[in-house]
Formats: C-alpha cells, sequence, structure tokens
C-alpha cells in the first residue's frame, strides 16, 4: 500500500527499483524510495530489512546491481563517499567514521576549510568556537581540543551529527543516531531535527524506536527483506501499524509490561558493591541478588557506562569493595572478571565487541576458549553447534554460521554478540544498553532471554537510556546522578514517567 500526500512537491531525491545482493544475500531487491524537501522520512524495519545498505549506496560505499537514483531529477551516480557529500547529501552512520587522534574540533570540521586569520594562518579560537557552539546544541557540552578517541560512543555519534549538519547538505541521512541517547539527549537531537527540516533540508531518519518516529517524521517507508512494503503518511497511523508492517504479521504483545516481583533479599547477594569509587563516581553502594534484574538509569554521561566497566574489569576502582556471592574480588581485566563469572557486555561492539577475522560462530564462543577443549583437544563441531544453537535461538538473521561478522547487519550483530552469553557459565552479566540498534521483534527475543537468564540464577545489572526497556525488565531501577546511586525503584512504581520524573527533578 502506498500512501502519499495530495500535491507533494518534487522530490529531491528519488531512488527506484534499487537491487543489492552480498553473494547469495538480496539485500535490496529492487526497493523505490521517495524524499521530498522540508520533510522528515523515516526509514524503518526488521534487523537486516535493508535500510543501511539502502542509505550505504546513496553514500557511495557500496555500487547498486540495479536501479536508479535521481537527485533534483537528475540520474547521479556516486562512486565515493566523497560524491555524495559534494552533492548536498550528508550522512550519519551507525558506526561513524573518524580520525581517532585528530581532536574533536578537527573531525567535526574534516574536509571542510576551516577558518582563517588575515596571514593564512587557522584561527583556532574561531575554530574551537564553533564546534564548541554546534555540539552545545546538541547538548554536549566538551573541551573540542581533546583528542576525539576520549569521548565514549555517543559523544562521538553527537560530534557525528554537528558534523554532517555543519556542511549544510540539502538531504540529511541519520542512520540510527539516538540508539545510545538518553531521553533529554533525543528531545534536544529532535528538536534541531525539526528545525533543520522547517529550514527545508530534507531528512532520512532510521530508527528502531517507533516512538520517535511519530515525534517527528511526516512519513514513514516500512522495508521487509529487502522488499519496500509501504510508504505511509505517519499522521493517523498508530505504533501497533507500524509495528505490523515491520514484522509483517500481527504484532502482539510487544510492549507488554512482565510482571515482575522483587526478589526477596535474605540470602547473600550475588553482587554486593561498598562504597565503590574511581574519582568521577563516588560512594557507590549497591546489591544484586541472584535471579534478580537491576536497571541503572542516568541522564547523559551519569556514569552508567563506568560503572559496569568497573564491575566488569574494564576500568579501575580506586576505592570501595566489590563481594561476588559474599567472597571479596578483585580484578584487573575483563579476562580476570570473566574467569569469575562475570561478563560485561558493552554498548560499543565496534572497538570491544567482536574480531572480524572470526567466523560468526567463533565469536560467540570467544570469551569460553576452554570450555569445548577435552584434554587439551578443542571440539570444534560441539564449538560450532553450540553457537549455531544460541545464535539461532536469538533469531540471528545470518547467511550462514561461518560468515564474517561484517556480513551481518547492525542489530544482528548485536543479537550474535548476545548469543555468547546465553552458552557460558556466567554468574553476573553486566549489561550496557542491550538492545542498542536492535529491531521491535528482536527486542521482545532479547528480553525473553535476559528473563530467562535471571531466572537460571544468573544476576543481572543493566544500563539503559530506554527507560521503557527498564520498566518491562527491571525488579529495581537504581537512579544514579552526581556521580552517586541516589534513589531507587521498585517493581510495579517502575514506569518510565517515574524514572524520568526522578531523574529530571534530582537535578
Ligand atoms: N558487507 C556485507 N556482506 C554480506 N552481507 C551483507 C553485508 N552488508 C549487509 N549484508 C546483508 O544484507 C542484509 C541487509 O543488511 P542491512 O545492513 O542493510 O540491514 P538493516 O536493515 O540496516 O539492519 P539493522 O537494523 O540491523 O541495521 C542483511 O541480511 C545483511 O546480513
Amino acid at each position: 500500500m502506498t500512501v502519499m500526500a495530495d500535491r507533494a512537491p518534487p522530490p529531491i531525491l528519488a531512488v527506484t527499483g534499487l537491487a543489492k545482493a552480498f553473494g547469495r544475500t538480496r539485500a535490496l531487491k529492487g526497493v523505490d524510495f521517495e524524499l521530498v524537501p522540508g520533510e522528515i522520512h523515516a526509514l524503518v524495519g526488521e534487523n537486516g530489512a535493508g535500510k543501511s545498505t539502502l542509505i550505504r549506496i546513496l553514500a557511495g560505499d557500496h555500487a547498486p546491481d540495479a536501479g536508479e537514483i535521481r537527485l533534483d531529477g537528475v540520474p547521479v551516480r556516486f562512486a565515493h563517499p566523497g560524491d555524495a557529500i559534494a552533492g548536498g547529501v550528508g550522512f550519519v552512520h551507525q558506526i561513524p567514521a573518524f580520525v581517532p587522534d585528530l581532536s574533536v574540533s578537527e573531525n567535526y570540521l574534516l574536509g571542510l576549510p576551516y577558518d582563517r586569520r588575515r596571514a593564512g594562518l587557522i584561527d583556532w579560537r574561531a575554530v574551537h568556537r564553533d564546534c564548541r557552539e554546534a555540539l552545545a546544541r546538541l547538548g554536549l557540552v566538551v573541551d573540542p581540543r581533546l583528542p576525539i578517541r576520549h569521548l565514549t560512543a555517543h559523544q562521538r555519534q553527537m560530534v557525528a551529527v554537528a558534523r554532517a549538519i555543519r556542511r549544510q547538505p540539502k538531504i540529511l541521512v541519520l542512520d540510527e543516531v539516538t540508539a545510545s541517547l538518553s531521553e533529554p539527549e533525543v528531545a534536544l537531537l529532535l528538536g534541531q531535527i525539526s528545525r533543520l527540516k522547517r529550514s527545508g533540508v530534507a531528512i532520512v531518519y532510521v530508527s528502531h524506536r517507533l516512538e520517535e518516529i511519530f515525534r517527528v517524521a511526516n512519513r514513514v517507508t516500512v522495508l521487509r527483506d529487502g522488499l519496500r512494503v509501504a510508504t505511509l503518511a505517519v499522521a493517523g497511523l498508530t505504533t501497533e501499524d507500524v509495528a505490523r508492517h515491520i514484522v509483517g504479521s500481527e504484532a502482539g504483545d510487544l510492549f507488554r509490561r512482565e510482571e515482575v516481583a522483587t526478589i526477596a533479599g535474605d540470602a547473600t547477594p550475588r553482587l554486593a558493591v561498598a562504597g565503590l569509587g574511581d574519582g568521577r563516581l563516588a560512594g557507590i553502594d549497591l546489591q544484586v541478588a541472584a535471579g534478580e534484574i537491576v536497571g541503572l538509569a542516568g541522564l547523559g554521561a551519569s556514569g552508567r557506562s563506568r560503572l559496569l566497566r568497573m564491575l566488569g574489569g574494564a576500568a579501575p576502582c580506586r576505592e570501595g569493595r566489590i563481594l561476588l556471592d559474599g567472597v571479596p574480588c578483585s580484578y584487573r581485566s575483563t579476562r580476570d572478571a570473566l574467569a569469575q563469572g562475570v561478563a560485561l557486555v558493552t554498548e560499543d561492539r565496534n572497538t570491544d565487541g567482536y574480531v572480524e577475522s572470526l567466523p560468526i560462530w567463533q565469536n560467540v564462543t570467544l570469551p569460553w576458549p576452554h570450555r569445548f577443549s577435552h584434554f587439551g583437544v578443542l571440539d570444534l563441531d560441539r564449538e560450532r553447534r553450540e553457537a549455531a544453537g544460541a545464535a539461532e535461538r536469538l533469531g540471528v538473521k545470518m547467511p550462514s554460521i561461518d560468515a564474517s561478522m561484517t556480513a551481518l547487519s547492525g542489530g544482528n550483530q548485536q543479537k550474535a554478540i548476545f548469543a555468547r552469553w546465553v552458552t557460558g557459565p556466567v554468574r553476573l552479566l553486566l549489561l550496557d544498553e542491550p538492545t542498542h540498534g536492535v529491531d521491535i521483534g528482536s527486542k521482545a527475543q532479547i528480553y525473553d532471554i535476559v528473563r530467562g537468564l535471571a531466572a537460571r540464577g544468573i544476576a543481572i545489572l543493566v544500563a539503559s537510556s530506554e527507560l521503557e526497556e527498564l520498566e518491562a525488565l527491571c525488579h529495581r531501577v537504581l537512579l544514579l546522578r552526581g556521580g552517586t546511586i541516589d534513589a531507587q525503584l521498585a517493581g510495579a512504581a517502575i514506569t518510565k514517567d517515574r524514572i524520568l520524573h526522578n531523574l529530571l527533578a534530582a537535578q
């Protein structure tokens, strides 16, 4: 079904019959897509539906096998990413590219001319001011002189957005830019995007957060299995309508909230933390019982990820004590932590998530090199079989378990990484943004898996910027503010509104 707005202006971008295969995977099977000036057009679909492939072709990263792209009515073929940018199309990809050792400002202005003084010298003060102000409009306050590698994944994402806007594009394509942003940051970003739209910029907005689409988009195009299944005006639609198009059947109650009772706390907690700190975080006290799912909520750079990294051996803690099942423990690395049954799943799957040179199955079993060896002999068949079983249970969409991780769409990479913890001997699971970039159907699967792991007695501490996620999953939610945990919500008191209200009230 295709519903077009009456008397729509001529498209600034018209894509027809776009097709692309990767080996035997037909990522796009003849897709049409139109974008008009001054609209925000959402592009949605399950993980692996073909959204990023469409965007990568527009960006000149992939050559299409068939189809046509017209800009302002003129056929174009972008051979290199630079061509698209020169044609007035700006991109923010799921994992933006940066030069890690250059400063935030230099990355922000990459490829653009610098402000110069009379003698031709770069006016660094003006450059940094420009960068600082652009980031502040997106709610990010950082020193623009810092090397960009010091920024967190979501801060870098904001720099990528500011960079794309700075190039004054006619078309701006945003691929999953809010995946790890907290609510106030999302609001600032969506405000900025709406302003660009009002100034006539045409925006393609890819997101798995349907709620955002209803906040800003005019139209939505749904892709499924490499085909366009609908282009609809957003006004008058419900989330369930869009979800139905995405999954191709009645979506069921994907948004249901499980009744989660608070776990009685008489027994020795699986994790007990007292007075933990590292300078920026201080006096952190918390407990997680076996079988309990505890959430961590905070605004912006509240320290959620830092805390998880400290507990998972990825960052040093200078003060405090960590007890696992009542036994004091300390670990110097994630490997150390893993040996004690503590697994950290970070949000940055690109840098510490997977090994590109290994097939999917070895990425799934990566943390457990000794599990499949018997008297020093590796049982590769069993290892591969178990990995395949775990990936299948999580619905990882892949050409084969032997394929490379780079053959997976972003959300499927996330699920493949998650499959690790389904197979391994874990006592405490630390999850940072576990459904980053994952489609709504798969989210429900991941939630079920997390609940299943908790039911097996694993203690789970989960940080999420998606408050609905905490609401759906957690027995308790801890509120992290000013470098410490200053309140908690439990059981039925955990609602998105209440978490947000408490966090904002505490500002
Ligand atoms: N470089 C590649 N090599 C092989 N297969 C690929 C490659 N890139 C994408 N694919 C496959 O093409 C299909 C479409 O992937 P694409 O990344 O476009 O999906 P997507 O809709 O963006 O998903 P997500 O929401 O997970 O980001 C998937 O089946 C994916 O495995």
